[in-house]
């Protein structure tokens, strides 16, 4: 019963659920994270690289001074690269000094000048780009910030990624894909043109090289890695929510005994990404070697056409290295293109964010639900556990003897000397000022708390010694702090149990008074919940964590304030729907602070620093003088003052009598 309770409770999901209906597979999943593919994404896409080019037009001079910049830096490495070929060539005939002197100093001048025009190129390109990025990221964050709400299936995470590394893609567009490739186009030009003075059929054999180097290898690179390329992103977002799912629900995972589905599930996932990375790092050494031989084979071609238009020696030999430094800096287009691949994805979310009319389209978020092989959610299938699904068919005894906890030695103990008896069947309440020691009395039954002495039994056995998986499933329910996942209504509610259908969902919806609105929502049972039921009012996340731990249906049910964050009369509601339609044959135990509605229990045990201080029915202790009456006294008051205030809308349920 941790004050806390009420806003952040609710049950988990993971079950072996069908594959639901909201997840996307990755291969409908496009890169900017939205189900379908194909022509029209790839529209889109292209669409998305110009609204974030349209942005570049204030810093178009600066841009296109870098873009000269890095052409002058090729265009000085190619040059360096022919006149040393010459120097050495015909410094190998041993002519006059003189004839030499220029072709040394342009060297030095050549080697000297690349190295600043490539930190100017660096400087002058960066100073772009930032201002450039500074600007995009300022309208990003003024978009999000002006967003009434999260868009639906967004998660905070979202947000933040599109602000960061969305934005960052933006740069590498312009840094590492359109920079070098204006480079290299224009080196390219400039190397066709010098070759064609010397002999036109060695400027053809260029021509096609770098036509080899520069669009169909880029372009085969592209298409090898998009598919590919597509899959991760989608895959790293669905392990990342993994990752927040394992460690944030990691309690209700374990306590729907779901942990170990959960696992795999992931580890699944994280296998498939490093499939798909290796097959993406595979095909980038195939390209690579590709571009190599293109190289090689584009030098051969010039040297023999070359030799075949009687070129001289020389010129032969700075043909043959020119063209090696033309094609290998166009060959940086390759990169370019891989770069481009990757990139997409996150241009397409950036350029969402800031068109109109695209950013009004509900945005899912970044296939957070897409699995490799499956389609089912990080959340909501479970694998298959044939223990998980069975629904445990009879009640179980449960039994603590003398049973004390201490939490540190020395302290006070949270529990005293407890003795508790609970054949299958019984339904008891649990009630006690803060910190009396309630939740760590179901800490104990549930198998989390182990007594320092004392013993503590299910079914004759010790409870400590059954199988840690199993006993969730025998022993469980709601407690304090669970975790909604980020995932559908009914995913959700599968968590609780796996092979539930339609109707038992529902019932168990019904009795925990949740029905009506999920009737009302336009997705239904696959409304999405937020990252943690942000979705969803406190009294809605605790409903369907009720819910949920109803569908659970274990021998010996512990909902730790189930009603907590309801209002009075909801809450009555609530209690007296969950005690009408409970399995007879299976045990409650229930923690709560509110006394009404307590009347449906067999007997209600009060805690007060650890001891058992009352036990009894509702109706005797409330005649008894002690805290339960006093307490009891204080509630009534309090509630006549709240319905004194508001009309009540609904009418208190079951607990209008003495408690
Ligand atoms: N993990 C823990 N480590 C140390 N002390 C703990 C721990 N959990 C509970 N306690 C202490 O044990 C005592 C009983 O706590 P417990 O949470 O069981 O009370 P509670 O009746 O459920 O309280 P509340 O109604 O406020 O939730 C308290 O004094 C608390 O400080």
């Amino acid at each position: 019963m941790t004050p806390t309770t009420a806003d952040r409770s609710t049950v988990t999901a993971p079950a072996s659920a069908p594959a639901p209906a909201a997840a996307a597979r990755p291969a409908d999943v496009d890169a900017g994270g939205r189900p379908g593919g194909g022509a029209p994404a790839d529209a889109r896409r292209l669409g998305a690289e110009r609204t974030v080019l349209r942005l570049a037009r204030p810093y178009l001079p600066r841009l296109a001074g870098a873009g000269l910049l890095a052409a002058g830096t090729e265009i000085a490495g190619l040059a360096l690269m022919a006149t040393a070929t010459w120097l050495l060539m015909t410094a190998a005939g041993r002519p006059e000094l003189d004839t030499l002197t220029v072709a040394i100093v342009s060297v030095r001048a050549l080697a000297i000048g690349r190295g600043v025009l490539r930190y100017t190129e660096r400087l002058a390109g960066h100073d772009a780009v930032l201002r450039m990025v500074t600007d995009v990221r300022a309208r990003v964050f003024a978009t999000l910030a002006a967003r009434p709400g999260p868009v639906a299936g967004q998660r905070s995470g979202d947000a933040l990624s599109r602000l960061v590394s969305d934005v960052e893609a933006v740069q590498d567009l312009v840094l590492r894909v359109l920079v070098p490739a204006a480079a290299a186009t224009v080196v390219g030009l400039l190397a066709v043109t010098g070759t064609a003075f010397v002999s036109p059929v060695a400027a053809l054999c260029l021509l096609a090289g770098l036509l080899v180097a520069g669009v169909a290898l880029p372009a085969a690179a592209t298409a090898l890695t998009r598919r590919t390329a597509d899959r991760v992103a989608p895959l790293r977002g669905a392990l990342a929510v993994d990752a927040v799912d394992l460690t944030q629900g990691a309690a209700d995972l374990a306590a729907f005994g779901a942990a170990p589905a959960a696992l795999d599930r992931a580890g699944a996932r994280a296998a498939e990404l490093a499939r798909l990375e290796r097959r993406l790092a595979v095909t980038g050494w195939a390209v690579d070697a590709a571009g190599t031989l293109v190289v090689g084979a584009t030098v051969a071609a010039v040297v023999v056409a070359a030799l075949g238009a009687d070129v001289g020696g020389v010129l032969v030999g700075v043909l043959a290295v020119g063209t090696l430094a033309a094609v290998e800096a166009t060959l940086a287009l390759v990169g370019a293109a891989r770069q481009w691949t990757l990139l997409r994805a996150a241009l397409g979310r950036v350029a969402d964010l800031l068109t109109p009319d695209r950013r009004d389209l509900p945005t899912p978020a970044p296939a957070t639900r897409a699995t490799p092989t499956d389609g089912s959610t990080a959340a909501g299938d479970g694998g298959s556990t044939p223990d998980r699904s069975a629904a445990i068919s009879s009640g179980l005894d449960c039994r603590l003897d003398a049973v004390t906890v201490r939490y540190r030695s020395g302290a006070a103990p949270a529990l005293d000397d407890v003795h508790l008896d609970l054949p299958a069947g019984r339904r008891i309440a649990v009630v006690g000022p803060s910190g009396a020691g309630k939740s760590t009395l179901l800490g104990v039954l549930t198998g989390t708390v182990r007594p320092a002495t004392g013993t503590a039994t299910l079914d004759g056995t010790d409870l400590f010694g059954h199988d840690p998986e199993r006993l969730p499933r025998l022993v469980g329910g709601l407690l304090a702090e669970a975790y909604v996942f980020h995932a559908t209504v009914r995913e959700n509610l599968l968590l609780g149990r796996a092979d539930a259908d339609t109707d038992e969902l529902a019932a168990a919806v019904a009795a925990a008074g949740l029905l009506d609105w999920i009737r009302q929502q336009p997705d239904g049972w696959d409304t999405m919940v937020g990252e943690d039921g942000a979705q969803l009012s406190g009294g809605q996340r605790q409903r369907l964590a009720l819910a949920r731990a109803l569908l659970a249906a274990p021998a010996v049910l512990v909902l730790d304030e189930p009603t907590e964050g309801l209002d009075p009369a909801a809450a009555d509601a609530v209690l007296a729907g969950l005690l009408a339609g409970l399995d007879p044959r299976r045990s409650l135990v229930l923690v709560t602070h509110r006394l009404r509605g307590l009347t449906g229990v067999d007997e209600v045990l009060v805690l007060d620093a650890g001891r058992i201080v009352q036990r009894g029915s509702a109706a005797e202790l409330a005649s008894r003088p002690g805290w339960y009456r006093d307490q009891w006294q204080l509630q009534e008051a309090a509630e006549r003052g709240y319905l004194a205030l508001g009309p009540a809308e609904e009418p208190p349920v079951g607990g209008s009598g003495p408690p």
